[in-house]
């Protein structure tokens, strides 16, 4: 699938000038996971979003939600997802909590007396019930987030997109909220989610696409992708106080790029380069009397950086 936009104004008759939102996009989710799509800013995650939640239509190519065409079958595909969007978008700040929900219930055709009783049970579901009746201007972001959610459920969708839910959250209510996220992945709905944190892209996603510059760069499990890639492992250590010189020489080492403390007492991290080198690591740490070492996969964050992270600040 491919999304251009025509940029700017149009110079003559014959120039369009373009940008290429998405590259011939291609991968699939299966029903049930939770699925996680990263990539810096620009890199297409929200048009993608848009086109597979029928807000856009692709330049080429075709794609398919809940088994429907979002193109030619746009009525049945919206029947059967719920959007949640990051930041201050769709809700409306003066009608109280209650009032959003039921409002959106009456937009998604929810039989008119069932309208309430879906808006309570949404609120419960979302702890927002003791705050139900109060105009949604009031709310934490923390709040608004949960009831952004509770709209996204008032069709009972099977297919979930979430476009960085949690941005601008503070880490108990980020943490609340995947909780939530993770309880309606347990119900065995379909989550797609975009999101610049890693760790919650761990937390929460079976498998992971990296895109860049609108190009799919891998799909993969989200605790495989940095031995798919061959990302180099890490080797956390545990010092013993006297052994403050082990750690000079360790560091000094070829084969190691970087030691980084941990928040342990003497805990540290070592990475190395390449790969492979991570036995012969091992070997020195093991002679030079370290008896505390444990090798681990890369992190997601570790592996996105490396295959991103030049980049990745620039739009
Ligand atoms: N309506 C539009 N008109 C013109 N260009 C657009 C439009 N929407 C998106 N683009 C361009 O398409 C590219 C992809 O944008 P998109 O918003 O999908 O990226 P993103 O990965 O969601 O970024 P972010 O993480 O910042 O939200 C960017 O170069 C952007 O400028």
């Amino acid at each position: 699938m491919c999304r251009t936009f025509s940029k700017g104004k149009r110079l003559r008759r014959t120039e369009h000038p373009t940008v290429t939102a998405l590259d011939r996009v291609s991968f699939s989710v299966p029903t049930g996971e939770t699925h996680g799509i990263l990539g810096p800013n620009g890199a297409g995650k929200t048009t993608l979003i848009k086109i597979l939640s029928t807000m856009l239509v692709p330049t080429s190519g075709r794609a398919v939600v809940a088994g429907h065409d979002v193109v030619s079958q746009t009525d049945v595909v919206r029947r059967r997802i719920g959007m949640v969007f990051g930041g201050d978008r769709g809700l409306y700040d003066r009608i109280s909590a209650r009032q959003n929900l039921a409002f959106w219930a009456t937009l998604y055709r929810v039989d008119p007396r069932r309208v309430d009783a879906r808006a309570a049970m949404l609120l419960e579901r979302v702890g927002l019930t003791d705050r139900a009746d109060e105009p949604v201007e009031r709310f934490s972001r923390g709040m608004r987030q949960r009831l952004h959610l509770a709209r996204g459920l008032v069709g009972d969708p099977s297919v979930l997109f979430l476009d960085e839910p949690t941005v601008g959250m503070d880490p108990v209510a980020a943490r609340e909220f995947r909780s939530l996220v993770g309880e309606l992945r347990a119900e065995g709905r379909t989550i797609l989610l975009t999101t610049h944190d890693m760790g919650e892209a761990e937390a929460l996603c079976d498998r992971v696409t990296l895109v860049d510059h609108g190009r799919v760069l891998v799909t993969e499990n989200t605790a495989d992708v940095g031995r798919t890639l061959g990302e180099p492992q890490g080797i956390d250590i545990v010092l013993a106080p006297h052994q403050s010189e082990t750690l000079e020489s360790l560091s000094k080492l070829p084969e190691v790029r970087s030691v980084e403390r941990l928040s342990g007492a003497h805990a540290f991290r070592v990475h190395t380069e390449p790969p492979a080198s991570v036995e012969t690591v091992m070997r020195w740490l093991v002679d030079h009397g370290v008896l505390s070492l444990q090798v681990r996969p890369p992190t997601l964050e570790e592996v996105y950086v490396r295959l991103i992270g030049k980049r990745g600040l620039t739009v």
